[in-house]
């Protein structure tokens, strides 16, 4: 018999105690919420039917259960098995894959994200988030108000689109960024199909957007088995130049070629590279996305944390020169800003377990084999218990202290997961956020929209439903205004 509330969905307390299932059960019931209403969800349909399948599925909103699941039975649980229009939208790479196929990707994988090496990427990013301001500076001159109003939902993808590029592709930027424009239209039609998940085989019916689809995967995977046999027929000499040209940057594609023995057969074979390429587009572009688009909503409506901010940025960073890998580490009250977004919207919303055998946890309970543990991390995120009476309000200061003592329990902040298994991009997310954001305030003053209407909407991650349009006015100050 499984216990009732921290560990069962939905819960038949009323109310639930946890509250976890409150604010799941409260967003099916909801259109939309004020602003106020800071946790409340609204679950789309297809994404709650994929959710709450056959297999047996529980909640696990007890940070100290997650941390025995996450970090000392890891081995007794995996990653879920994703439904199949959810794999083929997010790819079978690393995300998707056990046992030592994953450990294989993950060790070569991992090293493109040390620190050290993103940390090339500083001026890339920065250049593309620079370009962005200009237009929107632009676009405010050109208007008889001095200011513009821009959906960031859209504008940001290009920011994220090609960090994710220079990741994935290095060197073979160019190339890569032809190949995941295929990509961006590929999920486009995917989540479509994605929606229409009601109807049993739909994504096999020779329908108009379905022949598109298989058109462009058709494309993509010649466009990528053409580069990476380009890459792999690179004399080691001819890598090193190419290398030094990009900075020296170790993108991803080069660490799966160069994961096997040279003149051997790669350790990962070309089918494995499509799909690792397709995971990372998948996972690193609208995930990040999000994260710049409710951190940007939230200063917009919280002004004097904008202001604050802003004062850092232009102490440590002055008013108009980009902001360098030496400044990123010191802009603390933004890293706090970033913490705080990640706790009341993280954009994944949950993450899943599946258990490889029966588990006992310390608890008492019986995991019985094949069970789903669903870990809601927003619902973690929003709990009173562990956050305080203001658990639903924007305090970026509960960070001040570092995300460990943020709140009563070390494990209540897990907008990247845990364990083993943990987020491989979180440091490039932050390293994004932080640039991206530092940019902007140096830049602009940003005003909540009359517009906006505050509507987190799941559909696989945590989205504004109805678009986040902000207002941007040019700071006087800074040159590029004048
Ligand atoms: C704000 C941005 C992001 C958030 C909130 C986020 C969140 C997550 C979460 C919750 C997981 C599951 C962890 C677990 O189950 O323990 C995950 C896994 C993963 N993420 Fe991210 N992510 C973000 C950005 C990125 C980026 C930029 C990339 C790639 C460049 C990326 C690639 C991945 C991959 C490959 C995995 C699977 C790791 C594995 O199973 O070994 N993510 N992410």
């Amino acid at each position: 018999a499984l216990p009732c509330c921290s560990l069962s969905f939905p819960c038949s307390c009323s109310p639930c105690p946890s509250g976890s299932c409150i604010q799941w059960s409260w967003a099916l019931d909801h259109e939309r919420s004020t602003w106020e209403e800071t946790s409340a969800v609204h679950i789309q349909r297809p994404s709650f039917l994929i959710w709450f399948g056959p297999t047996p599925r529980l909640t696990v909103a007890e940070p100290e259960l997650v941390r025995e699941i996450f970090l000392t039975r890891a081995e007794a649980f995996d990653r879920y098995e994703a439904h199949p229009v959810v794999r083929q939208l997010e790819g079978d790479g690393l995300v998707s894959l056990h046992g030592d196929k994953w450990a294989l990707h993950r060790r070569v994988l991992t090293d493109a994200f040390y620190p050290d090496n993103l940390n090339r990427l500083v001026p890339h990013v920065g250049r593309s988030v620079a370009a962005l301001a200009a237009k929107w500076n632009a676009m405010a001159a050109a208007a008889g108000n001095g200011e513009v109003e821009v959906d960031v939902a859209e504008w940001f993808q290009a920011v994220t689109e090609e960090a994710i590029t220079r990741v994935t592709f290095g060197r073979s930027y160019d190339d890569g960024r032809v190949v995941f424009a295929m990509q961006g239209r590929l999920m486009a039609y995917a989540s479509e199909a994605f929606r229409k998940v009601l109807v049993p085989g739909y994504r096999f019916l020779p329908t108009k957007k379905n022949w598109q689809s298989w058109k462009l995967g058709r494309e993509i995977r010649r466009s990528l088995t053409r580069l990476i046999a380009r890459r792999s027929g690179m004399a080691e000499e001819e890598e090193e130049v190419q290398a030094g040209h990009s900075g020296g940057f170790r993108d991803l594609l080069g660490a799966m070629i160069n994961a096997g023995e040279r003149k051997t057969p790669a350790a990962i074979p070309v089918a494995d590279m499509l799909e690792e390429c397709k995971t990372f587009f998948f996972a690193g572009k609208q995930t990040t996305t999000n994260l710049l688009v409710w951190a940007t909503v939230l200063l917009a409506m919280h002004p004097e944390w904008q202001e604050r901010a802003r004062s850092e940025v232009l102490d440590i960073c002055g008013p108009d020169e980009l902001p360098s890998k030496e400044h990123l580490p010191r802009l603390k009250t933004l890293g706090m800003i970033i913490n705080e977004t990640l706790r009341l919207y993280p954009p994944a919303v949950a993450t899943i377990r599946r258990a490889k055998t029966d588990v006992q946890l310390s608890d008492g309970c019986m995991i019985p084999r094949d069970t789903e543990l669903l870990i809601p991390i927003m619902a973690i995120h929003h709990d009173a218990r562990f956050w305080g009476p203001d658990a639903a309000q924007f305090n970026p200061a509960r960070f001040a202290g570092g995300t460990a003592r943020a709140a009563k329990h070390p494990l209540a902040f897990i907008p990247f997961g845990l364990g083993s298994r943990m987020c491989i991009g979180q440091n490039l997310a932050r390293l994004e956020a932080k640039l991206t954001m530092a940019i902007l305030l140096q830049r602009f003053e940003m005003k909540a929209s009359p517009n906006y209407i505050h509507a987190p909407t799941v559909l696989m991650l945590l989205y504004p439903q109805y678009g986040a349009p902000v207002i941007f006015r040019p700071r006087s100050a800074h040159p590029a205004a004048s």
